[in-house]
């Protein structure tokens, strides 16, 4: 079975699969620039914590192939200019600032003393390889983590989209899914559409039939009353942002979930490589949350479904408090959801 390749760089151009046309085609968006790539980000064309970040590396790196030519203090500029335009782009996950802060490293700490301009490009190119190469080794890791606490014949609820779709190629609570099924846990999945925009419906379930994965696909109603049932083991969520204290920001609908896991004692874990970890917040409440536009709620395949002239709110992610996640996966290992864990991990991780 051919892996899922979500995103690569080929003759300097950056080409992601794009996520609004799966499962009914599989297409590849092609970025020739720093604003191609913002587009790609905000329209998520690629979307997905670990692979915004992956993306917006490369399109700082775009934006070198593009300003290189320049005199120095204009590619300075355009550059400072390419990395703030694309920091707009989505403001909830953290991997993103954390990808463009890399770069900017690198760009920074070489421009005044590099020989030539190309050669940036080419520190730039591998630095953005590099958090590619590091992000699917961080899949590999935080699966073999997950998989301890997924039991023999587990059934488990998944949210959104956390698969090699929303990473460079293996995933983070779907990656520990994946491990489990091949390891021979023999575990089901029951996957939760997410509206609105249907990332468990379209994206989840074409990569678990992909790979033969058995899994339920559900509307989101359906999650209560399968918890009530029984029917549902551990429940496995991505991450966007996770505060010092414990705090995540994940997909709409992932609070919920929570509070109803706890309702119920059903293990509620997150699923995310330490670079969603932000130490410079305080908690959940410092959590900067996207609101997209009304259309993705009115409208079903670019069909109104909905009154014209109605209020609407569109929030795209929301605050699951610490006190109703029983861990943090991450590459590090399985951390309490808790200020003193995580602090502990950034002690043994600085
Ligand atoms: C690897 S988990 C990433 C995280 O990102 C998703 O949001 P979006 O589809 O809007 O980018 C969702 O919150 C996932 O849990």
């Amino acid at each position: 079975m051919n892996p899922i390749k979500p995103i690569f760089f080929e003759e300097e151009r950056l080409f992601l699969l794009d996520q609004r046309k799966i499962p009914l085609k599989e297409e590849y968006f092609e970025c020739n620039s720093f604003k191609d790539t913002y587009y790609a980000i905000k329209e998520m064309v690629a979307r997905g914590a670990p692979l915004i970040g992956a993306v917006a590396a490369y399109g700082v790196v775009l934006a070198c192939k593009e300003f290189k030519d320049d005199h120095k203090q204009n590619f300075i500029k355009n550059m400072d200019y390419a990395i703030k335009h694309l920091a707009k782009s989505r403001p909830t996950a953290v991997n993103l600032f954390w990808a463009l802060r890399r770069m900017e490293k690198v760009f920074k700490s070489n421009v005044d003393s590099i020989d030539t301009l190309e050669n940036l490009y080419t520190l730039l190119i591998n630095e953005a390889h590099n958090i590619c190469y590091e992000d699917l080794e961080t899949n590999y890791q935080m699966a073999r983590y997950g998989v301890k606490v997924v039991k023999q014949k587990a059934r488990i609820l998944t949210h959104c989209n956390t698969g090699a779709l929303a990473t460079t190629g293996y995933g983070t609570a779907l990656g520990v899914v994946r491990e489990a099924h091949y390891v021979g846990k023999d575990i089901k999945v029951y996957v939760d559409e997410t509206r609105p925009r249907l990332q468990g419906t379209k994206l989840t379930s074409w990569e678990l039939q992909k790979e033969q994965i058995p899994f339920t696909l559900i509307a989101d109603s359906v999650s209560a009353v399968l918890m009530k049932k029984g029917y549902i083991d551990l429940i496995l969520v991505g991450a966007d942002r996770i505060a010092p204290n414990g705090d995540v920001a994940n997909k709409i609908g992932t609070y919920g979930l929570s509070v109803l896991a706890k309702q119920f004692d059903i293990p509620f874990y997150v699923v995310a490589p330490t670079s969603t970890i932000d130490l410079d917040i305080s908690c959940g409440d410092d959590i900067q949350i996207e609101e997209r536009k009304n259309e993705e709620v009115t409208n079903i395949n670019g069909v109104r479904v909905a009154p014209d002239n109605i209020q609407v709110y569109n929030p795209a992610f929301d605050v699951t408090p610490s006190k109703n996640i029983t861990g943090i996966i991450t590459e590090v290992g399985i951390l309490g959801a808790d200020k003193n864990s995580i602090r502990e991990f950034r002690r043994k991780g600085d």
